[in-house]
């Protein structure tokens, strides 16, 4: 990989596309006149990324084996291939999902959680495809790599309580108070190792320094999963096993199989 964080960005490109519709490719899909896809929707506009290393893939892979490997299969493949090269765990990923020939602005809008969620709004979200408060918790360990934009965590940085004191001025030395400056300025998720998948996010939650409201939600938010969180930042491997299983699941979410969908031939349009 020539760029560390591009990891982090497939491996979240495959969250946003299973999220929405199932994992069928919906994100992929650029908007044109006549076509309102999920790129601009809120928590993709400004901030979803990978979308060249997609299609590149996609092209490697047609011309060796044309019309066989769907666009969500790549995201699948790109997203465990990321978490293993960076340092996580290996899992077999099912394949044989078929893109959709539609996508859901609105879906994405009303499915994707803010980073301003409460425990109980986490909860739900995830519920609502299945995925468990332990899938949840597992599965936002994903925030160990990767880097957010400033106004996504000023609120957290400037007005909240449970969090670190030193690591909020460490934030707001390159994430200024007012909307409006900066507000693209980055920051890791994870202020220990960024690049590296470990259970180093569970250990910054226990020490106030998760970067999102959402994710100090996961501890001392009031909701019953702290003993998860201390569970993982003392037991590496189950943290590996869990994430892995999580991912499954999650890639298990409304598949298009069958004759539903298609296989596209290029990742921003359908056939
Ligand atoms: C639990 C609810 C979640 C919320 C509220 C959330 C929110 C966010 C936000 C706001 C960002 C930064 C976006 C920006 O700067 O524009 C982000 C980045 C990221 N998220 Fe999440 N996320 C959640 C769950 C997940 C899950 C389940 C995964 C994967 C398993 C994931 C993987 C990532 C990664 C890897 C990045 C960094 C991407 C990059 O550097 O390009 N997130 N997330
Ligand atoms: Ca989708
Ligand atoms: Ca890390």
């Amino acid at each position: 990989m020539q760029e560390a964080r591009m990891g982090a960005s497939l491996l979240r490109l495959f969250f946003h596309d299973c999220f929405v519709n199932g994992c069928d490719g919906s994100v992929l899909l650029d908007d044109t006149s006549s076509f309102i896809g999920e790129k601009n929707a809120a928590p993709n506009r400004n901030s979803a990324r990978g979308f060249n290393v997609v299609d590149d893939i996609k092209s490697a892979v047609e011309i060796v084996c044309p019309g066989v490997v769907s666009c969500a299969d790549i995201l699948a493949l790109s997203a465990r291939d990321s978490v293993t090269i960076l340092g996580g765990p290996y899992w077999d990923v099912k394949l044989g999902r078929r893109d959709a020939r539609t996508a859901s602005q609105a879906a994405a809008n009303n499915n994707i959680p803010s980073p301003s969620s409460n425990w109980n709004q986490l909860i739900s979200r995830f519920s609502a495809h299945g995925l468990s408060p332990r899938d949840l918790v597992a599965l936002s360990g994903g925030h160990t790599i990767g880097q957010a934009r400033c106004t996504t965590f000023r609120a957290r940085i400037y007005n909240e309580s449970n969090i670190d004191s030193s690591f909020a001025r460490t934030r707001q030395r390159n994430c200024p108070r007012a909307t409006g400056s900066g507000d693209n300025n980055l920051a890791p998720l994870d202020i220990h190792t960024p690049t590296y998948f470990d259970n180093s996010y569970f250990k910054n939650l226990i020490d106030g320094r998760g970067l999102f409201h959402s994710d100090q939600q996961l501890f001392t938010g009031g909701g019953s999963t702290d003993s998860i969180v201390r569970g993982y930042s003392n037991n590496p491997r189950s943290f590996r096993s869990d994430f892995a299983a999580a991912m499954i699941k999650m890639g298990d979410i409304s598949p298009l199989t069958g004759t539903k969908g298609e296989i596209r031939k290029y990742c921003r349009r359908v056939n």
